[in-house]
């Protein structure tokens, strides 16, 4: 391809830009999120034209825009160091004409992200112990993360200047200041201990969906937080000291107690009394300790009775350590592991009575519990959700947080002015898990590296350390015994996992200012995305699965980028690190918060992308499109030649035979070794025998078909699935009908590759195809800017829009089989403000997820079930059976 280079002006166009922004937000125009005043700039200095001059769109280059800007916060307690960090790759510019043709349908503005300096990027959690203090330093320097401060000169694009200012919180952002200054040149600046911790602790509330969770008796239950009935409540943070705080609303708090009797005092105590040299060591002989060796119960008073009139069992503590005044007995006489665990439960019961004592004194039936002494610790949870039942009589309830001792560090990322976090929405952020870490000093920590030789060596540590990561999570129930004592921890589960699995812990929250909820949800605040609740016997059915489909999943990727070696080792460590995830979460369920099938589907496509495969089954789409395109023009003759009613019954009985090939299920796979694309799709037509196991056919076509001259519907989302028969023969030829009929067709496809789904990406290419063989697609794609580059008509969509309606496609915004409708691309949304009917297709779409959903518009659910667990168990049906639900809204 022919290469130039030339300078181009840009000021001009950037300001006329930022003109037109600026009155779109004052007319309440296409940016619909609020914007903010202080925002990113790109650098254009030294712009260049790549590629053709000729181009209509071509490639810029700006090669003084820093590829990834990231900035920072701290929290320095007496104990832990804690980072929040913010790192965002720059949007690349992509000549993507179906985008522009959509933003001009539907005066939408894509990138609108640039108006929020932080939205757009991923939010990062790291903690170093405050001892280690240069590992901190190391691991901020090597990132780079003290050069971009939200008002660092790097937003701007002109060089750094010495002085870049880092908001710090905790009493080290004091201590240290002047280590900083020297070591990485920057300056602290410090912000309210009390206001970080309460304005983390509200933000995390609203911003994230399931961070707050209540935990007894070993279980963990995620709360839905009611927005409007949040305030007030008493916020426990236990660090190294103890902070309660009422907090009344957003900025609104006092700090009305706190105790010296904290993290600091176990760590340190329990340091000194077993000479352990690690706070996990620690914790983690609790686990095998007990505790009355130590303390004096109510029964050593009582001679083993229970005390009822007072309400106290024989196993209640009456004395934490209190039996150790009346043996004869040496420090060295004691076992540490039953050292350990009458201090944490001295400790723990000691703030879980403060915090109710407190929470009565103010009339609060709500209390948060933050902190790293928690360190998500189930017998910690259990034992303080346990004090604050018993005293409270049930009245109040003790709540953990998912970022527990990131709410300070939290808080202080919020300070930054003008950062957009404030508008931030639960449906605008999704968390993931990445595995990739790099090493510091022999530890983990969070976020992934771009170097994937660096990754893939950290994954072999990983595996050598696995027994760490895949060990049991002590799920060691505290059962009670009568009225106020807990027995101790069961045997079961005695080992704590690592802390180098935190980042298997909580993960980095990628924040994508584009997502919104689908506007056609009726009820958008009861609506959950998971047929099936996996947290029964149905997850270990779901692990087993995806476990055996394993291997061929590493074959189709490895074999999609050539086999090489580099492909290899990069499949080897996915496969690792999606059982080490698989592992991770048979252990314990609500390990990533609230996990239903969706989200495990959802985990397998980003593990893959974490190991850089873009596309795993791109040669069996290719393949699997080229046989169906093949066929095509033979199958719309049979079409028209059919009566209406016949047509539309072979219609939808096409989508169900072809949902058939579907590479995510082993049964499916298996069959595809038995004969070629067409011959399975010829058997599975002939099979098609009505009535499906759920059909609604019929009710659909009297909606279809009873009045010919009306329109029977003005605007059609249609969710495809699958690449191949799915879309070119089964999909396409509905939507050929559709237009046919005067109704505007939305192709809605996925956002980036899951298994041998279509892609949004890929549907103009296809359409294109097809359009050889059909007017009717040819004209309507072309009305609907998809055939922009192929066809005439280039700038006058005005004269196309006359001669058909339009078949457009717009991205979904996922990159799973499944769709969750409380996060989906804006341009979806905005096109689904003009659609009275919804097509789900396939499996992953329509009975994984959304099988209940109820939408404010006609929905149509089309599926093959191809599984026969899930047959028997939603319909009582077999493997292959066909559902055809139709859901109109009158
Ligand atoms: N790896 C660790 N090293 C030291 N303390 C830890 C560790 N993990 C959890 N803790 C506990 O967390 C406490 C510190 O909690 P944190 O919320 O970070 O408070 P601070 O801001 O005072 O450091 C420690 O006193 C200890 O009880
Ligand atoms: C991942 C899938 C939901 C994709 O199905 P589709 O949406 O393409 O119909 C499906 O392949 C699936 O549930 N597979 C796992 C079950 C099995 O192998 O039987
Ligand atoms: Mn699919």
């Amino acid at each position: 391809m022919a290469s130039n280079s030339s300078e181009i002006s840009t000021d001009k166009t950037t300001k006329e830009k930022e003109s037109v922004k600026e009155k779109e937000a004052l007319t309440g125009g296409p940016s619909k999120i609020h914007r903010s005043g202080s925002r990113p700039q790109l650098d254009l200095s030294k712009a260049a034209i790549h590629g053709n001059f000729e181009d209509r769109n071509p490639t810029i280059l700006l090669p003084n825009q820093s590829d990834d800007i990231s900035h920072l916060a701290l929290d320095i307690g007496g104990s832990l160091i804690k980072l929040v960090y913010f790192s965002r790759h720059a949007e690349s510019l992509t000549d993507d004409s179906r985008k522009k043709s959509l933003s001009r349908k539907f005066g939408i503005t894509n990138g609108n992200w640039r108006n929020y300096p932080i939205l757009g990027g991923r939010l990062h959690f790291v903690k170093f112990e405050t001892s280690k203090l240069n590992e901190c330093l190391d691991f901020i320097s090597s990132k780079q993360l003290h050069c971009g401060g939200i008002d660092s000169p790097m937003w701007r694009g002109t060089p750094q200047s010495d002085n870049t200012l880092i908001k710090a919180t905790g009493g080290g952002a004091f201590k240290y200041a002047d280590v900083f200054r020297e070591r990485l040149g920057v300056s602290l600046e410090k912000e309210d201990e009390m206001g970080c911790l309460v304005a983390g602790a509200n933000f995390l509330l609203k911003a994230i969906r399931h961070e707050a969770f209540t935990h007894m008796d070993g279980q963990k239950e995620f709360i839905q937080i009611d927005q409007n009935d949040l305030f007030p409540y008493l916020l426990v943070n236990i660090g190294s000291g103890v902070s309660i705080i009422k907090v009344d609303g957003f900025g609104k708090f006092q700090r009305v107690s706190g105790t010296n009797v904290g993290g600091g005092t176990y760590w340190g105590l329990g340091r000194l009394l077993t000479k352990c040299n690690s706070f996990d060591e620690l914790l983690e002989l609790s686990q095998k300790g007990d505790n009355s060796q130590l303390d004096m119960l109510v029964g050593d008073i009582y001679g083993g009775l229970d005390y009822t009139k007072i309400g106290l069992s024989a196993s209640t503590i009456a004395s934490s350590f209190g039996r150790t005044i009346s043996e004869n007995k040496e420090l060295s006489d004691y076992r540490p592991e039953d050292i350990s665990l009458s201090l944490l439960r001295m400790i723990s019961y000691n703030i879980g009575q403060i915090s109710y004592l407190n929470a009565l004194r103010y009339g609060l039936k709500k209390i948060f519990f933050g902190g790293f002494f928690i360190r998500g610790h189930a017998y910690t949870m259990d034992t303080i959700s346990f004090a604050v039942n018993f005293w409270s009589k049930g009245e109040a309830q003790a709540m953990f947080l998912r970022h527990e001792g990131f709410l300070g560090a939290v808080g202080a990322f919020m300070s930054y002015e003008k950062h957009g976090l404030d508008d931030l929405r639960a449906h605008q952020l999704v968390e993931r898990f990445p595995m990739g870490a790099p090493i510091v000093g022999g530890k983990i920590h969070g976020p992934p590296l771009g170097n994937l030789n660096e990754k893939i060596s950290w994954m072999e540590k990983f595996v050598q350390k696995g027994t760490e990561i895949t060990a049991p999570v002590p799920m060691a129930s505290p059962g009670t015994t009568g009225m106020g004592g807990f027995d101790r921890p069961s045997a079961r589960g005695n080992i704590l996992r690592s802390d180098a699995s935190a980042a298997l812990n909580i993960g980095v929250l990628h924040l994508v200012p584009t997502l919104e909820v689908f506007p056609l949800l009726r009820n958008p605040n009861m609506y959950e995305p998971n047929t099936i609740d996996l947290s029964h016997s149905e997850l270990e059915y779901w692990f087993t699965v995806l476990s055996e489909h394993l291997p061929d999943l590493v074959d189709k990727a490895v074999a999609s980028e050539g086999g090489t070696d580099d492909a290899k080792r990069r499949g080897d460590a996915f496969a690792r690190a999606f059982s080490a995830h698989l592992a991770r979460l048979m252990e314990e369920p609500a390990a990533y918060g609230k996990f239903g099938l969706a989200d495990l589907l959802e985990l397998r496509e980003e593990c893959l992308r974490e190991f850089q495969f873009v596309d795993a089954y791109i040669t069996i789409k290719q393949r699997e499109n080229e046989a169906s395109l093949a066929v095509l023009p033979d199958l719309l003759m049979e079409l028209d030649s059919m009566n209406e009613e016949d047509r539309l019954l072979t219609l939808v009985e096409g989508v169900l035979a072809a949902n058939i090939f579907d590479w995510g299920s082993r049964a499916c796979v298996d069959l595809y070794h038995k004969g070629t694309i067409i011959e399975i799709y010829r058997m599975s037509r002939k099979k098609m025998r009505r009535p499906w196991r759920v059909d609604d056919f019929d009710t659909f076509k009297m909606k279809m078909l009873t009045d010919k001259k009306q329109q029977p519907y003005k605007r059609a989302l249609m969710f495809v699935d699958n690449s191949g028969a799915d879309i070119v023969l089964g999909m396409l030829p509905l939507a050929r009908e559709l237009l046919r009929r005067g109704t505007e067709v939305v192709l809605v496809a996925n956002s980036l590759p899951a298994l041998n789904d279509v892609t949004a990406n890929e549907i103009p290419g296809i359409v294109a195809e097809a359009a050889k063989h059909c007017d009717t697609l040819r004209r309507a794609a072309e009305a609907g800017g998809l055939l922009l580059d192929a066809m005439a008509s280039i700038e006058d969509e005005s004269k196309a829009t006359t001669v058909s309606v339009p078949l457009m496609v717009v991205e979904n915004g996922c990159g799973s089989p499944c769709i969750d409708f409380r996060q989906v691309s804006s341009e979806l949304a905005e096109a689904a403000k003009e659609a009275d009917l919804i097509i789900l297709e396939g499996m992953g779409r329509a009975l994984h997820t959304n099988l209940n959903a109820r939408f404010k518009c006609d929905a149509l659910k089309l599926a093959m079930i191809k599984n026969q667990r899930l047959a028997e168990k939603l319909f009582g049906g077999n493997i292959y059976d066909c559902i055809c639900r139709f859901e109109p809204t009158d």
